[in-house]
């Protein structure tokens, strides 16, 4: 049989030949305008084998006028044509060859891919296991693309992803730079928001286990953080899903944990802290602050907590904490936020059978955007804005740096946003951050502050994060803890005193035994006593019998035999 290589070959061959027939058919042109029309007849005759419905293979043949032209044309024709057909006959075989081998390679194939996609999920669960061990932040950039403003103005893309290396991100500003940022994931422009919300996926799951969960969006105005976290109705984000996540996970679970879920949404605006579900709280204008909690946590005590039991009703609330959003216009984004948004999702469980019970929080948090006064042209209330979001900004970035190079005093209470978020930055929660970035190369520079802040928060590790036990549940420990305690010095009272009896106990049976040794030896001597007054009397009343019974039994004298007498 033909090989797949053999049948290539032939087919090269004959297309090579080509030429070399074109050649000919010149060279058969020059020999008839010399006068060498007799030659090439007596050629054609030997071999001109020719077929009537020849192809001409090239349209310069068409102008030769001599009588001896349409020979040679039919002739060059027809090789042409046999050659042709020889050629897809190895085509044709070709073909074959090589679907015969891709249906001998696809099992072959499909095993080694199966192999790869197991060895890549493998890697990926002990990547996150170690992850999980050294405490790191998660760290995922995400590329949004060319805005067609952008592309309108003639901006270029400054960002390469390549989706089969998709911990990696090119950043090339310039022609001859080109650095390579490592992510825990990229994601370019692309990717959609089911893309990126499958990656987050374990994360999420983790506060149903009991684990403190935060999910965070950070970068420069304008590229997607409230798109990513929020989304918009036909293209929901990581909020809505994540909620959705929790409900199905409740669900599957719901014979052996029942789950509750409430929601709170605020924002830190200007330094001050907004409950957004609270209707009222412009005109009353509550001032809530942070708390630090007995088991360490920070809490905001008076913030609204609302009960979730559909995902309906976890929209409604998401719409109603949106709507309440400090938003404003910059010339970077029209719709920019102005504040830092953050939902706290609370899941407290209960495991029906063992009765083991958790409270864990979720935190997802889309912040301001950071950005260049400047190039964002803000004057008045805006800047004040910009100011505050920039200095609350740059507080993160310190918490930040100090985590890295592991101070001992890492700055939290510098501002409200740190300070909220002080668990989820310093441990004890599994944190995972969007870097959201833009590819345009007008942003090229803040969009490498934004790099390496964001290489910066990867390098942090703070330990294994811990399950979250219910503080009413830890109440009943405690108070569990107190009245065992309470007990064991009970117990140990009573074992005193147990043993005190016991010495007594001992001591009083030693009494008792020398009493009744006594007692023995007093039985004895009464015996020995009986036996010999019973022998002295027994001789005495051979001899004297009257005077022995009135010595030894007076009140028998005087007995008569007579029962009427002795009574
Ligand atoms: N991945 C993406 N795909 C398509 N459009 C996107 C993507 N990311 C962002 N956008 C669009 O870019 C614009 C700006 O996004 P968004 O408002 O989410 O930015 P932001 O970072 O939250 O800005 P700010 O900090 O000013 O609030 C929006 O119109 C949004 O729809």
């Amino acid at each position: 049989p033909v090989s797949g290589e053999d049948a290539v070959l032939a087919s090269e061959e004959a297309v090579e030949e080509q030429p070399a027939l074109e050649e000919g058919v010149v060279e058969a042109e020059a020999a008839v305008a010399g006068g060498e029309g007799e030659a090439l007849r007596s050629f054609l005759e030997e071999f001109g084998d020719q077929a009537d419905d020849c192809i001409i293979p090239s349209p310069r043949l068409k102008g030769i006028a001599t009588p001896d032209c349409p020979a040679a044309l039919q002739f060059l024709g027809a090789r042409y044509n046999s050659l042709m057909e020889k050629h897809n006959s190895l085509m044709e075989k070709y073909e074959q060859q090589v679907a015969k081998c891709a249906e001998e390679c696809a099992p072959r194939f499909d095993g080694l891919k199966n192999k790869y996609t197991v060895e890549c999920a493998e890697r990926r669960r002990l990547y996150n296991e170690l992850i999980e061990l050294r405490g790191n932040i998660r760290v995922f950039c995400r590329c949004r693309p060319l805005s067609s403003d952008e592309i309108s103005r003639g901006c270029s893309s400054v960002v390469e992803v390549d989706p089969s290396q998709e911990m990696d991100l090119q950043f090339i500003p310039t022609e001859k730079e080109r650095k390579t940022f490592k992510f825990d994931h990229v994601f370019g422009p692309a990717d959609d928001q089911e893309a990126v919300f499958a990656e987050s996926l374990p994360v999420v799951r983790s506060v149903m286990d009991g684990f403190n969960v935060c999910i965070f969006a950070y970068g420069q105005t304008g590229t997607g953080k409230t798109f990513t976290m929020e989304g918009v109705p036909e293209n929901r984000g990581v909020n809505y899903r994540a909620l959705e996540e929790l409900f199905r996970i409740s669900e599957e679970r719901s014979s052996s944990i029942s789950y509750s879920f409430g929601v709170s949404i605020l924002e830190v605006y200007n330094e001050k802290i907004r409950d957004l579900l609270d209707d009222n709280s412009e005109q009353t204008s509550k001032r809530l602050d942070i708390k630090q909690s007995a088991d360490g946590a920070q809490e905001v005590p008076g913030l609204v907590e609302a009960p979730i039991s559909t995902i309906d009703g976890v929209w409604e609330k998401l719409k109603a904490g949106a709507r309440n959003r400090s938003v404003g216009s910059t010339s970077v984004n029209e719709l920019s936020s102005r504040s830092h948004s953050l939902v706290r999702v609370t899941v407290t469980s209960e495991h029906l059978v063992t009765g083991e019970r958790s409270r864990s929080h979720m935190w997802l948090v889309d912040l301001a955007g950071s950005e260049r006064l400047a190039k964002t042209e803000v004057e008045g209330e805006r800047l004040k804005e910009a100011k505050f979001i920039n200095k609350s900004l740059s507080a993160l970035g310190d918490v930040i740096a100090a985590l890295a190079s592991k101070n001992a005093h890492i700055p939290y209470r510098n501002s409200k946003l740190t300070h909220l978020l002080q668990s989820s930055l310093g441990g004890d929660c599994k944190t995972l951050m969007f870097v959201q970035i833009s590819p345009s190369s007008t942003d090229s520079g803040e969009t490498l502050c934004s790099l390496n802040f964001a290489s910066r928060v990867r390098a942090i590790e703070h330990g294994p994060a811990r399950k979250q036990v219910d503080p009413a549940e830890n109440f009943k420990i405690k108070q569990m803890a107190e009245k065992l305690c309470h007990e064991e010095k009970e117990n140990a009272k009573l074992n005193e005193s147990l043993q005190l009896m016991q010495l007594k106990y001992a001591s009083r049976e030693n009494v008792f035994r020398t009493l009744q040794d006594k007692i023995r030896e007093t039985e004895q001597a009464c015996r020995t006593h009986q036996q010999r007054v019973s022998k002295r009397f027994s001789s005495a009343c051979l001899s004297k019998p009257a005077e022995l019974i009135s010595m030894y039994f007076p009140m028998l004298v005087c007995v008569y035999d007579s029962s009427i007498c002795t009574g």
